[in-house]
Parts: C-alpha cells; sequence; structure tokens
C-alpha cells in the first residue's frame, strides 16, 4: 500500500476519539487544544504521508515538524513544571514531549490510523481520488463565472473592446438573463447588479459565507446559506499561491495552517494574512496581461467577486461531524476563456506558461442544506 495520508495527521487522530479536554486556544490563535491537554494542535489541509511515513518534499517536513502539536504549551503548564522536584518535572516535560511528538511517529500513526477510520478518506487509488469528472467541474465554473461576468457588465467593457468576436455571445446571455429577470424587476440597465452570493445562488441554487464554525474553538468555518447543495455539486474553491514540490515555500509556511498538499506534492497557500497575501498579490500583477487579470485577489479582502473562493475556511471533520465535502484537483485546461480568469482564485508562483494552474476543488459528498457547515477531511490515504 501506498500509504498517503493527506493533511491532518495529528489533528484527525486527536479529533477522532481522544480527550480533548483542555483549555481553548486564546482569540485570534488558529489553534485547538491537542489530546495532550496543554498543546495548541496545529494543522493544515492536503499533507500527505508516503509508505515510509516521510511526508514528501522539504517544505512540507519542516510544517509537519512546526505545526502538529509540536509547539510548547502554555507558560502556566511550564511553570507548574519547573516547580516539581527534577526527577518528576523531567518525566513530566517527557511525557508532555511525547504526547505531543507521537503524531509525528509513524508507528503510532500507522497504529492509530487503523483504529480511527471514522475522519481519514480511504481512496483505493489515486486515478479514483475525483468524484466527479473534471468536466463537470470546468461546467460548473464556466456557468458560474459567465454568469458574474454578466452580472457585472459595465465593468467588463475593456475586455470586450479588445475582444469583440466574444461581446456578442455575452450580450445574447445578458439578454436571455434580462427576460428571465424582468418577471423578477431586475433592470441591466441600471445599476442594480447583484451581489456575488446572490449570483451564485441564481446559478448554482445554494450560496456559501464563512461563519463562526459550529465547533468549539475552530475558529471560523463556512457555511451553506441558502438553499442547497445536491450531492456531486462544486460547492467551493480553495484559492492561493500555486507552488510546483521543488519551489521555495519556508517562510510562507511558519505558522501558517492554510498549505493545502495535492496528491502529486503541489502545494497551495491559501492563507490571506502576512507574507502568503504579498506573494499572491505580486504573483497576480506580474501576471496581468493588460486589462485582462490572470487571477482573482478579491478572496483576500472582504469583498470577494468569485463567492466560491472561501474553500480554505472549511474545517475538518470530527467525530460528531462527518465530512460532507472532500477536495478535488482540477487543471485548468488551456482552452479556458480569457475573460473569465479574473475569477480564478489561484496563480502560480512561478511564472511557467507550460504548467497548466491548479484548482482546487471541494465536492459535495451528499445533498448539504441550509445552515449546514462545510466539513472535509484534512487526512487521507491513497492505496
Ligand atoms: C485550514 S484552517 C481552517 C480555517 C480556520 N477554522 C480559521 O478560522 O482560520 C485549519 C485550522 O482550523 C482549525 N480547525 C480545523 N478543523 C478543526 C476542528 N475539527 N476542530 C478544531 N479546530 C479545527 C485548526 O486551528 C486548524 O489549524
Amino acid at each position: 500500500m501506498t500509504l498517503v495520508t493527506p493533511a491532518h495527521k495529528a489533528a484527525s487522530l486527536g479529533n477522532s476519539g481522544e480527550s480533548l479536554a483542555a483549555p481553548p486556544p486564546r482569540s485570534g490563535e488558529e489553534a485547538w487544544p491537542g489530546p495532550c491537554g496543554t498543546h495548541p494542535l496545529h494543522w493544515e489541509p492536503g499533507l500527505r504521508l508516503d509508505a515510509s511515513g516521510a511526508v514528501r518534499g522539504a517544505a512540507a517536513r519542516a510544517r509537519w515538524g512546526r505545526d502538529s502539536c509540536g509547539t510548547p504549551g502554555p507558560a502556566r503548564f511550564r511553570g507548574k513544571g519547573a516547580a516539581l522536584p527534577g526527577g518528576a518535572a523531567m518525566l513530566r516535560a517527557l511525557r508532555r514531549r511525547w504526547a505531543s511528538y507521537r503524531y509525528r511517529f509513524v508507528p503510532w500513526i500507522a497504529l492509530h490510523l487503523r483504529h480511527k477510520r471514522r475522519t481519514i478518506r480511504y481512496v483505493p487509488e489515486k486515478s479514483k481520488d475525483k468524484i466527479i469528472s473534471d468536466e463537470d467541474v470546468l461546467e460548473t465554473l464556466l456557468k458560474i463565472f459567465k454568469a458574474l461576468f454578466i452580472n457585472n457588465f459595465s465593468r467588463q467593457m475593456d475586455f470586450l473592446a479588445l475582444l469583440p468576436e466574444i461581446k456578442s455571445e455575452y450580450l445574447k446571455l445578458l439578454t436571455i438573463q434580462y427576460k428571465r429577470s424582468k418577471t423578477t424587476g431586475y433592470n441591466h440597465q441600471s445599476q442594480n447588479i447583484f451581489n456575488p452570493e446572490e449570483v451564485l445562488f441564481n446559478t448554482l441554487g445554494f450560496s456559501i459565507t464563512r461563519d463562526r464554525s459550529s465547533l468549539i474553538s475552530a475558529g471560523t468555518g463556512v457555511f451553506v446559506t441558502k438553499g442547497f447543495v445536491p450531492k456531486g455539486a462544486v460547492v467551493s474553491m480553495y484559492p492561493g499561491t500555486v507552488y510546483q514540490k521543488y519551489e521555495p515555500i519556508f517562510f510562507q509556511s511558519i505558522g501558517n495552517p492554510f498549505i493545502f498538499r495535492c496528491i502529486d506534492g503541489v502545494l497551495i497557500d491559501g492563507n490571506d494574512k502576512g507574507i502568503s497575501k504579498a506573494v499572491y498579490r505580486s504573483c497576480s500583477k506580474r501576471d496581468q496581461l493588460g486589462p485582462f487579470q490572470m487571477s482573482d485577489i478579491t478572496w483576500l479582502t472582504p469583498a470577494v467577486q468569485n463567492p466560491l473562493a472561501v474553500g480554505q475556511y472549511v474545517n475538518n471533520c470530527s467525530h460528531n461531524k462527518a465530512a460532507n465535502v472532500c477536495y478535488q484537483e482540477f487543471d485548468v485546461p488551456e482552452y479556458f476563456p480569457i475573460e473569465l480568469k479574473q475569477y480564478l482564485p489561484n496563480i502560480t508562483y512561478s511564472h511557467d506558461m507550460l504548467i497548466p494552474l491548479r484548482c482546487v476543488v471541494l465536492v459535495a459528498l451528499r445533498e448539504i442544506k441550509q445552515g449546514e457547515e462545510l466539513f472535509s477531511n484534512y487526512y487521507t490515504i491513497v492505496n
């Protein structure tokens, strides 16, 4: 078996059965009290192990070493230990170290994987990782991106002036929408355009948004706010800078729980803050061709223009909250319409024209109703 365990090693295991009685993280911390009861547990989606237990790629190894419950506990716990007599304090410290280290100790992981199947996603073989076809993903993306494009038609005039051949196609779409919306009182001549969430609802029948997670101390999560998501539908996208496995990500990865690891080792940094944000913006500006933006940068701001681009905030499933979505990789084909690239929430770190842009979408594993939070599985095993 090629043991490829994407994502949250420590987190999934801790989540699926260990006692989690521990102080909640301080506000603003992306941490979850680990089973050891003192250490905050950090993890990130998409990391994978191979059969030898090695996390593939140096950058990934670096993150594994730092983030998975390896951080020292709050000072008050360290203080208590220090007050004990020498031997006892040392034992206590050793126990604490083991409690945090064991999530990186391959035999321990292997032993516990067997007992904790519930929060692990098993994929029989690499080729079966995708649960819907690339054509279906493409069709959904084109549908929603076209709807967003015509929703804000007046803003697209620069594009259309340079691409007169596509203008008539969009004018036709606009007319269809106008006729359909006449009954609802919508007037495309006026500035009364829909907001992106409404466009999503009108086009795909649901809308999603970020809100406080239903899980204690899990920070922000993503919820279906209106309508419902049918099984097998693309429900979200994982935005971020795309790094090939040989590209440097060390500094961006420090304390960053938003790095997603694809099956082939490609990394997507979905952090909307700090150095990750600066890198994304910079790459995005680099690739802009006159008025043609090759990617969406609004997911870095509170006013998103692609409402699907919040997938990096989807939390990990747990014992009580089973996964209702799963990640699926999608390479943007060469023929993807240039005018719609402005909605793609990913950009390659290096300007390499030969590699297709990697996107990751989240696909519904079952029908998801209004008000439900999305949960993915950070931890996958590929045979
Ligand atoms: C990719 S981020 C998800 C967004 C995150 N909730 C936030 O507010 O930034 C991963 C982090 O979310 C938190 N998290 C995800 N799933 C969790 C769960 N089931 N229980 C507790 N915390 C969770 C952990 O802090 C983890 O490091």
